[in-house]
Parts: structure tokens; sequence; C-alpha cells
């Protein structure tokens, strides 16, 4: 085993993903668990790098055989009363994301939030909150993180911006699928088979 710094990077970023698993709530993830086997259709939705998760999130839903869009695309139908909207976003306050979430909120939609604001303008009208705590400061310090912090020195490269939400939204998310693969007993082969085939 080899000290590289990216290694170390890598091996940061897991310690600190699972330290925020630690602090996570049972009941907020349960929640959106029901929320998401409850919906009729499910939206996904978020900016830059959060976007981008939420994409990953609805195409993954979509392979799990849910009726799954992504805000702004071309093809995205009409949202109706009842809908639910998964939103991902760190600051639960990016302009154009709290925009839109109010928009389906008077449509009569149900607002799903990822985020580490839970008292933030999408915070505040949303049915169902998932926090994230991925601010450096609150997420208590384990001892490997103190470890690895003490091999690599301190630096201010590890994570910048929104990089431990992003990074951590994408982890929850697939762990998410996991579940709802367990508790409809859907098979990796059934996913395989909605996956495109013309990409
Ligand atoms: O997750 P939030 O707080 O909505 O922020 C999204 C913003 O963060 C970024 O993902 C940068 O980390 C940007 O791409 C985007 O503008």
């Amino acid at each position: 085993m080899t000290n590289h710094p990216v290694k170390n990077m890598m091996r940061l970023m897991a310690t600190k993903i699972r330290t925020i698993a630690d602090v996570m709530s049972d009941d907020e993830i349960d929640t959106l668990l029901a929320e998401i086997l409850n919906a009729n259709r499910i939206y996904t939705m978020g900016a830059g790098r959060s976007g981008l998760v939420a994409k990953s999130f609805a195409m993954r839903l979509m392979h799990l055989g849910l009726s799954a869009f992504v805000v702004g695309e071309t093809v995205t139908p009409a949202m109706k009363p009842g809908d639910v909207i998964i939103v991902f976003s760190g600051s639960g306050a990016t302009k154009t994301v709290a925009d839109i979430s109010e928009t389906a909120k008077e449509i009569g939609g149900r607002i799903c939030l990822i985020t580490s604001k839970k008292d933030s303008r999408i915070g505040r009208i949303a049915d169902c909150i998932v926090i994230i705590e991925s601010q450096r400061d609150k997420v208590a310090d384990e001892s490997a993180e103190f470890e690895i912090r003490q091999m690599m020195g301190e630096h201010k490269s590890f994570a910048p911006l929104g990089t431990i939400f992003e990074t951590t939204a994408m982890v929850f998310a697939d762990a998410i699928i996991s579940r709802l693969m367990e508790i409809t007993q859907c098979r990796p082969e059934d996913l395989q088979c909605r996956h495109a085939n013309i990409e």
C-alpha cells in the first residue's frame, strides 16, 4: 500500500462520507423511500454538479422501472398534483432551482430535498428533507480521518466548493437505489434490460 497524494484524497473522502452517513437520520431516509415508492411520477433536479447527481439518480430510477424524469429536458412531461420532485441542492438556495421548486409546489407537487441546509428557501417549502451534513467543521473528525490528515499535512485542495455534498449525495443516491432494489425485489438483470441499448 502506498501513500500517493491522490489515493490519500480518495481515502479522506471515503472517511468523510462514512462520517456523514453515521449522523444521517434513519427517519429522513425512510420518508424519502416512502415518497419514491408512493409516487406516480418522479422528477429530479439540481444545478451544476448537484444537477449531474440528480440526472444520474433519475437514470437509475428509470432502470428500476419507475416513471422518472429530469427537470429541463426536452421530453419531460407536465408535472401534476401529487407528483414528486427530488431536489439536490447543498445550499437549498440556488436561485433557478428554488424558483422551479416553488413552481412545483404551486402545481401541487411534493418536494423532497437532499441538502445540507434545512433552513433554506427550498427547505422551507419541502415536504421531505434529507440532511447531508457537509460543512467541514460540523462533521466530527474520526481518528482515521485525523491520521490521513496528519499524513497529508495541512492542505486547502481537499474537496473544494460543494464537493463533499455532491460526492456524498451521489453515494447516498446509489444507496437509495440499492435499498429500492431490495424492497421491490428488483434484480440487476431487470435493470440491465431497461438500460439504453442505443447509446
Ligand atoms: O448544490 P447547490 O447548493 O444547489 O449548488 C449548485 C452549485 O454548486 C456547484 O455544483 C459547484 O460545486 C455548481 O456547479 C452549482 O452552481
